[in-house]
């Protein structure tokens, strides 16, 4: 009879690299050999939208590569569909090539179904007699890492930067190398197919993906133009930090030496992952309770001419259709968009929050969540409400030969272009009176709300 090996399970999530990967690095260090695995979540692939989905082909392809990487060592990526209880159901209870699974690895995901997928997880596996360990690898501080003088976890950005900056050490954002290791792979001889994207529900993307390099002499002029959208300063990483095709720790050392405005970014990333662990009320409502009372318009159609990039307003829908046709946009452009939506047209911030979960590349529950609800005035640290950006001033300021708005928005000065929307002045008083008569606790009179629209 042959006897069953054991094994540890490694499981990619958000974090599809071989190098500088510590849930990857712990595993090969464990007792056991280790075998990869990804899992393709129903639970999530089911509530895209589109069939096409840019992420989905971008995971695709970037397992496909790391499956031969490890075939190249002599092991190899096991890829199974399904929902995680289900296949670690079938895993415990019959693994291929006769092993048994002893321990699964994985890096913690901070996100609401995250954490209640892990701990289901966890649970069956202690049933089955195997364990479960998580380690910190998406963010350079976690959790309670990084707390106020009296304990609480930081509610405005500048005090909890500080205090991050203070706290970093060299082994914060030491490399952990994987290759070394490689030996304590489990020599796999047979391996589950990687499905196509056709089994799956899907279809290839045409788009073309940022690459990872951090292109260091373009970042060191961060600090003064990373705001102007025509000059493509940011590093778009975006999308490598969301999957983890990039590790933050080497991002956060090169940023370091290259531009403190640059590595500040790094530090929101992580900000917003906090407050999504200690506020997790932000999924579904405002940061700041009150801020629920705002009346909403429920206008489709005023949103479906703001996603399609057709309001009328050069600098939003240029934004739009930037977002549309490559799953980017701007960081200055989203908060333009984003202030636009919830001000000037009163539409909740939960829809435009959808929508750009649905498209961006480089969407990520804590970032998008935390930045639209700093839009709309109601997330920690927001800006005030009655403090509304005017569009046109910031395509002024930010665009101010219009480069940027010709490349998305071509037929800008033709007949072909719509009227604005709303006017700015109008819509402003508009929004702060709503806005006052909310948080004021007294009912805003439904006319007003509604008053510039037909
Ligand atoms: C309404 C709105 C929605 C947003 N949604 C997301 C989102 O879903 N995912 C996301 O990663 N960022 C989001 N951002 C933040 C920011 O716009 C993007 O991170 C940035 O534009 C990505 O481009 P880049 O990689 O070139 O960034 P860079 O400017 O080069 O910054 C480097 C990295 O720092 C992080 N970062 C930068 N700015 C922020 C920020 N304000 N908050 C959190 N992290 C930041 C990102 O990981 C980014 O890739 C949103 C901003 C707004 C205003």
């Amino acid at each position: 009879m042959v006897e069953e090996v054991s094994v540890s399970l490694f499981w990619f999530r958000r974090d599809l690299r071989l190098e500088d990967n510590r849930g990857l690095e712990a595993a090969l260090r464990g007792p056991h050999p280790v075998i990869p695995i990804f899992i393709f979540d129903r639970n999530i692939l089911d509530k895209l939208e589109d069939r096409r989905d840019r992420r989905v082909t971008f995971i695709h392809r970037t397992l496909s590569g790391l499956k031969e990487k490890l075939r190249s060592w002599g092991s190899d990526l096991w890829v199974f569909e399904g929902t995680p209880i289900e296949v670690f159901g079938r895993l415990s209870a019959a693994a291929p090539e006769r092993v048994r699974v002893r321990a699964v690895y994985t890096n913690r995901d901070y996100e609401p179904y995250a954490v209640r997928r892990d701990a289901g997880v966890a649970e069956l596996l202690t049933a089955s007699g195997a364990t479960f360990e998580s380690f910190k690898d998406q963010c350079v501080f976690e959790r309670n890492q990084i707390l106020n003088q009296s304990g609480s976890p930081y509610t405005v950005f500048t005090p909890y930067k500080r205090k991050w900056l203070a706290s970093l050490t060299e082994a914060d954002l030491a490399l952990c190398a994987v290759q070394p290791l490689r030996h304590r792979f489990h020599r796999v001889t047979t391996s589950p197919p990687l499905p196509s994207l056709a089994d799956l529900g899907f279809e290839a993307s045409e788009s073309s993906f940022p690459g990872t390099a951090l292109h260091r002499d373009t970042l060191r002029r961060y600090g003064e133009e990373r705001d102007f959208p025509a000059r493509d300063i940011t590093s778009r990483l975006g999308l490598h930090l969301r999957f983890g095709t990039l590790s933050v720790r080497d991002v956060a050392r090169q940023a370091r030496d290259i531009d403190p405005v640059f590595l500040s970014q790094i530090v929101w990333r992580d900000f917003f992952m906090q407050i999504l662990h200690h506020f997790p009320h932000v999924v579904k409502g405002a940061f700041r309770r009150d801020y629920d009372r705002i009346p909403w318009r429920r206008d489709e159609k005023a949103f479906a001419r703001w996603c399609a990039g057709n309001t009328g307003v050069p600098i939003v829908d240029a934004g739009m259709r930037e977002l549309d046709r490559t799953g980017y946009m701007h960081n200055r452009v989203r908060m333009i968009v984003a202030s636009f939506l919830c001000k000037h047209l009163l539409i909740d911030w939960r829809w435009g929050e959808r929508h750009f979960a649905q498209r961006l590349l480089d969407y990520d529950l804590a970032a998008n969540n935390g930045n639209w609800q700093w839009a709309a005035g109601c997330g920690c640290d927001a800006a005030p409400y009655f403090r509304v950006f005017n569009p046109w001033l910031q395509a002024k300021k930010f665009d101010p030969d219009g480069t940027y708005v010709r490349r998305w928005v071509p037929e800008l000065g033709s007949g072909d272009y719509p009227a604005p929307m709303v006017d700015h002045k109008l819509a402003r008083q508009r929004a702060i009176s709503v806005y006052k008569a909310a948080l004021d606790g007294s009912t805003p009179d439904p006319r007003e709300r509604d008053s510039l629209f037909d």
